[in-house]
């Protein structure tokens, strides 16, 4: 037997960047946390301590400040793929990136009174963020490009039952034909190729995963997890992949006849712990294969 290094990568986690961008008095600003990741030839600096093939992990940060200044900040997926292809198109012993990107989302403060024209003051937009994972094996290689959203949360107080499941020497669970349903939904859905229209396309998984949350008539929260990747598939065909995550945000019936009241499923109480957790892929049935663009 020997003892080989196997799969590896390395670069800088979590480098939040803010770009202002004036345009006179009126603002701009994107809000980023990216992280950089990279492999290729690493055997010296992992087996003899030889760092020749090491771009650091400080320069891939510089990087990502330098960029933003030099080529602005549009569609994050163009930020992500421009970064990744340039540290593998400069460095001969770099041969793959991959840059996942989170944007938080500022609105403007409306201004009422100050001088015109003048608008730099914002407010933290909806609490969802918007994600993006590039893989990248330089310019003209094999890329992919997995855009999504994460922390989306949603509910319906009505239109959800859960019934006809398993009753074992466990299960306490009561059947409802009323309930709410409540998640917080993180989605990734993967491009069949790198030039789709970012944003577009995000603006239409984004309104699939809400109108398919909301005009599902819900049996099961796995059942509204296929529905909503099937309508984001179906409204996307720029897309074949979409992997949801969504936790089954309980909401219990408070029992109020102690108190001599009855709850007609008026009062809730929001449990936070534990949770169900209902994992799903939906996907196009000959989809281009790639388990990779995941990773
Ligand atoms: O939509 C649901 N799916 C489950 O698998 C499950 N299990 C459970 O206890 N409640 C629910 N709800």
């Amino acid at each position: 037997m020997a003892i080989v290094l196997g799969p590896n990568r390395y670069g800088k986690a979590e480098t939040r960047v803010v770009r202002v961008t004036r345009d006179g008095g009126l603002h701009h600003i994107k809000d980023l946390n990216v992280g950089v990741s990279l492999s290729g030839d690493m055997e010296d600096v992992h087996l003899s301590g030889d760092n020749a093939a090491v771009l650091t992990t400080d320069a891939q940060k510089n990087t990502v400040f330098a960029f933003a200044r030099k080529h602005g900040i549009g569609e994050i997926e163009d930020f992500a793929l421009l970064l990744a292809r340039h540290f593998v198109d400069s460095q001969p012993t770099i041969h793959h990136a991959r840059v996942e990107i989170e944007e938080y989302a500022w609105d403007r403060v409306p201004v009422e009174d100050g001088p015109p024209g003048e608008r730099h003051s914002f407010v933290r937009g909806g609490a969802e963020t918007r994600t993006c994972l590039v893989h990248s094996d330089g310019t003209g290689g094999e890329e992919s490009v997995v855009s999504g959203l994460k922390d989306l949360v949603v509910l319906n107080s009505t239109g959800s039952e859960f019934h006809g499941f398993i009753k074992d020497a466990y299960t306490t669970l009561a059947e409802t034909d009323d309930r709410i349903l409540a998640t917080a939904v993180t989605a990734r859905w993967r491009h069949r190729t790198v030039g789709s229209d970012w944003a577009a396309s995000y603006t239409r998984a984004r309104k699939g995963l809400l109108d398919a949350f909301a005009g599902t008539h819900s049996l099961s929260l796995q059942q509204t997890l296929y529905a909503m990747g099937r309508r984001v598939l179906t409204d996307g065909p720029e897309l074949c992949e979409v992997r949801l995550v969504m936790p089954n945000k309980h909401h219990f019936a408070v029992d109020l006849s102690p108190f001599g009241l009855d709850n007609p499923n008026e009062v809730f109480f929001a449990a936070d712990r534990p949770y169900g957790l209902i994992e799903g892929t939906v996907m196009d049935d000959v989809a281009p294969g790639s388990t990779s663009a995941w990773k």
